[in-house]
């Protein structure tokens, strides 16, 4: 790879096209196909007005991009924070894109956020902008057009927002505009913990493939969100062992085993895992290089990068988070021989259970949560086999097997569309 700049390393979509244009050149890709895939197909920038609570106007700038929708409507989540960027959004937009081909659901790829920071805005805030944010790309969403969904700093609560104003809208209610909805109102049972599950059914199959035991496997997690703390509780049960959760403001650390439980508990009660007395103190940098099996990134971009890769001493890092690895990082992490479940597989059980709601939405038809968790199951499985076979099979490792599978797969669907004809 041609010497690049840490901010070059660190912008996600360059880091995106990077693995993009490696997995392009190993498949011959036609130049054609390439040029289509290569940039989002749309992206839309809206400039939005809000009153805030003192009275006075603010105006948040919002973004979606599609990058594909050769396979099926656009697909992905909406993030709030002060750090997106239109690049950020566009890598998202493309990733949604692979990993909907990798676990072979019938979507394209899309991806939203507001540049905002809703720790300090009010609910009410959050809802006025929510709703003006989905009146400004209403004419770009839709159950056949685009899907949105949560990400950070986003919830069930912003989907029944947009939910509702794309409804008002068009006169009636319209369930399937976006997924990860209360289930009160079509949203689908075990698809808040569907991607912190699909992490932990990623890992039981890495056990397998690399003929290690789950029992007291110690595992250390950054992020303890929506995908960290589901993948904690629920690896916990299978019995891996928590030894580590990286916080933002700071991270914690027991040998033994976090009672991960007790800690949700604490987070509740205190709105911090700081000051938890069933582990130590501990720095969330630090953490990431501590001795484990199983590393997750599950918060944010970038964490793995050329500065720390080579410090890095877990077996297995199983990506929660979208990007949470610099390309260049990637070269280090394949030289240690640490295996790499990617993000566009190991956080793919959020969108598959997206899929499932979006099905049941337009049945009108709702399953139980067996149900769900088993089909969930069967798709990560397959996908995780599918992954690791082209691996193995075209001698590439497992993140750019990823790409080629679902490169291929969406190429495959645009030829036989005809859109290249
Ligand atoms: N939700 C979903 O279904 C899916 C999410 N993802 C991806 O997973 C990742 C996490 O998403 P999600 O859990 O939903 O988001 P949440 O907003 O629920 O949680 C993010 C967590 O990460 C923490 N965090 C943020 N930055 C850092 C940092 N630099 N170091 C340590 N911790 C940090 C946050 O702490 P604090 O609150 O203090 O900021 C928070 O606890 C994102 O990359 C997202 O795109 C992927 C697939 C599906
Ligand atoms: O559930 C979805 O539709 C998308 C989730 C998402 O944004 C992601 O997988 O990164």
């Amino acid at each position: 790879m041609a010497t690049i700049t840490l901010e070059q390393e660190i912008n996600p979509w360059e880091a995106q096209a990077a693995r993009f244009d490696y997995a392009a050149r190993k498949l011959n890709l036609d130049e054609g196909i390439w040029k289509i895939l290569r940039y989002p197909s749309r992206e839309i920038i809206v400039h939005i007005p809000v009153m805030m609570d003192d009275g006075h106007i603010e105006v948040f700038t919002g973004f979606r991009v599609q990058h594909s929708v050769a396979r099926g409507p656009g697909k992905g989540g909406i993030r709030y924070s002060p750090d997106v960027t239109l690049d950020e959004v566009r890598a998202l937009a493309s990733w949604m894109t692979w990993k909907c081909a990798v676990v072979n659901i019938p979507f394209g790829g899309a991806k939203g956020g507001i540049i905002c920071d809703p720790k300090h805005m009010s609910m009410g805030e959050i809802e006025r902008m929510t709703r003006r944010y989905t009146s400004d790309i209403i004419e770009f969403i839709g159950p056949e057009k685009d899907v949105p969904a949560p990400d950070v700093n986003t919830n069930d609560q912003v989907m029944a927002w947009i939910m509702d104003t794309y409804s008002m809208h068009m006169r009636q209610t319209v369930t399937a505009v976006v997924t990860g909805k209360p289930l009160s109102i079509g949203g689908s049972r075990g698809r808040t913990e569907a991607t912190g599950r699909g992490i932990a059914m990623v890992c039981d199959e890495a056990m397998r493939y690399l003929s290690m035991r789950q029992e007291g496997c110690r595992v250390v997690i950054q992020g303890f969100g929506n995908v960290g703390s589901n993948a904690a509780r629920l690896m916990t049960d299978r019995g891996y062992k928590i030894v580590g959760i990286a916080e933002q403001d700071g991270g914690l650390y027991n040998p033994n085993g976090i009672d991960v439980c007790a800690l949700l508990d604490y987070r509740e009660r205190n709105r911090t895992v700081l000051g938890f007395k069933g582990a130590e103190a501990a720095d969330s940098d630090q953490l990431l290089l501590s001795d484990c099996e199983i590393l997750i990134p599950a918060a944010t971009e970038n964490v793995i990068t050329s500065r720390n890769a080579d410090r890095i001493k877990a077996r297995i890092v199983c990506e929660g988070a979208n990007g949470p690895t610099t390309a260049v990082a990637d070269e280090i992490l394949a030289d240690k021989k640490i295996f790499i479940i990617p993000d566009i597989l190991a956080n793919a059980g959020g969108v598959t259970a997206s899929y499932f709601e979006w099905v049941q939405d337009r049945q009108g038809y709702f399953w139980n949560e067996a149900t769900v968790n088993e089909r969930l199951e069967a798709i990560l499985r397959e996908s995780f086999d599918d992954v690791v076979r082209y691996a193995e099979a075209h001698n590439v490792n497992n993140r750019i097997a990823a790409y080629m599978l679902a490169i291929d797969r969406v190429a495959f669907t645009i030829k036989q569309r005809g859109i290249y004809a």
